[in-house]
């Protein structure tokens, strides 16, 4: 059995990684080695194998020993890129040859490095593991979903060009920022709720009062440095030169880099907002078709491509209902929807998607990749 070794695994996108290992039996067919950077020698977490019984896995290792992470045939981390960092370069100095599965973008476009998504790019993987490429990182989330949505287009060459404008859940910028949207809606609603429960209040007095209070100083917003709860924040990640920002900058060149097309891109650009969803992503799509299809065959072409995708009838009543973070949530569903002809022309099409970011956005390729490697 491989060795394999799980360090981040008790963080958000770690525990949702865990979850579904364990659904999918991967315990099964591994031998797990559990890291920590902070409670070395804690005893490991019991995961379940396929008879639902608990497997010991014996304490914790401390994550950054080059010698016990150098007994791993597979290392797989959702630690984060400062980890990686830290760690990656003197484990390949030290001479290790294993398999190195990622989550945090540092190696995401290395020369040596393939993003994984194999609904995708399998073939993609299936070279790299023949060539002897041994380093695999998860693509951004919204890269990610967004190709499981539009994968038949791509695939059967048709997208000229793409711009999905996002809608991120608070998840996406960590476990505190969660924490504070609830809060933040919770602080907006405490300090007017006198004046909710009255029928007779005017709703421009209730109006103005939230408006205040969302700008105050009383609002918590220590972890996204702005007001979401009853707002928005148009901007996520660091600011470019180029006017993107490093989240819209990823859109193009990891999808690319995934679709295995490293001239000849795709431009695939648009502007990356930040909602008040906990942890599904969302984008609003325009794209440009090389071709003037029917939109019953766009469907059809979308709908084919993977197991997860859902296309959505172009209908009010089902947009609503199943086009939506609170539908989509904690599933691996990814549903495509509001599918149309815009005015522009008869190649100009749009697009709605939904998807988990922290299940196909982060942690589901991860495991996929493993399986992959076990054969
Ligand atoms: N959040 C996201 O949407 C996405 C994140 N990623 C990548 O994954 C990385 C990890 O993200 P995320 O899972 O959100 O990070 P978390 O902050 O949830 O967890 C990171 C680490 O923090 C340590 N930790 C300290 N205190 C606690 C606690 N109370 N509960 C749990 N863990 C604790 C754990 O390490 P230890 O056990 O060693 O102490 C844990 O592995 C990111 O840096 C990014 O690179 C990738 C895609 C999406
Ligand atoms: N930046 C993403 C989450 C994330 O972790 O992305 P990446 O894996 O590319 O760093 C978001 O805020 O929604």
């Amino acid at each position: 059995m491989q060795k394999v070794g799980l360090v981040g695994w008790r963080g958000m996108v770690g525990s949702v990684l865990m979850q579904r290992m364990q659904e999918e039996k991967d315990f099964d067919l591994i031998e797990p080695v559990f890291f920590t950077t902070s409670q070395k020698g804690l005893p490991a977490p019991r995961v379940l194998d396929g008879k639902g019984a608990g497997k010991d896995c014996g304490v914790l290792e401390d994550a950054f020993d080059i010698d016990a992470l150098k007994a791993q045939d597979v290392i797989i981390t959702c630690q984060g890129g400062d980890y990686t960092k830290a760690v990656y370069p003197k484990l390949r100095e030290a001479g290790w040859n294993g398999y190195w599965i990622d989550a945090a973008s540092s190696l995401r476009m290395a020369d040596d490095a393939i993003i994984v998504l194999d609904p995708v790019n399998l073939n993609v993987i299936k070279d790299g593991i023949a060539n002897g490429v041994k380093t695999y990182v998860g693509g951004n989330c919204t890269v990610s979903l967004l190709l499981l949505a539009l994968g038949g287009l791509f695939e059967k060459g048709l997208v000229e060009w793409v711009a999905p404008m996002t809608y991120q859940a608070a998840s996406g910028a960590g476990a505190q920022n969660m924490r504070e949207l609830i809060s933040q809606m919770g602080a907006v609603h405490a300090n007017v709720q006198d004046k909710l429960a009255d029928p007779a209040s005017a709703i421009l007095d209730i109006d103005r009062q939230v408006a205040d209070f969302i700008r105050s100083d009383d609002m918590p917003t220590a972890q996204f440095g702005a007001p979401l709860a009853g707002s928005l924040i148009p901007y996520i990640d660091s600011q470019l030169e180029s006017g993107q920002s490093r989240e819209e900058w990823k859109a193009q060149v990891e999808a690319n880099k995934i679709m295995g097309r490293s001239d000849d891109q795709i431009p695939v650009d648009g502007i990356c907002v930040r909602v008040g969803a906990m942890r599904c992503h969302s984008q609003a799509i325009t794209m440009k078709l090389k071709q003037d299809l029917p939109v019953s065959e766009i469907e059809a072409i979308l709908a084919a491509h993977n197991d997860w995708v859902k296309v959505i009838p172009n209908e009010r009543e089902a947009s609503m209902q199943e086009l939506t973070p609170a539908k989509v949530t904690g599933t691996l569903s990814i549903p495509v929807g509001r599918i149309r002809k815009l005015t522009m022309g008869p190649e100009y099409i749009s697009a709605f998607t939904v998807g988990d970011q922290l299940l196909w956005g982060a942690a589901e390729p991860l495991r996929r990749m493993l399986r992959i490697l076990l054969g």
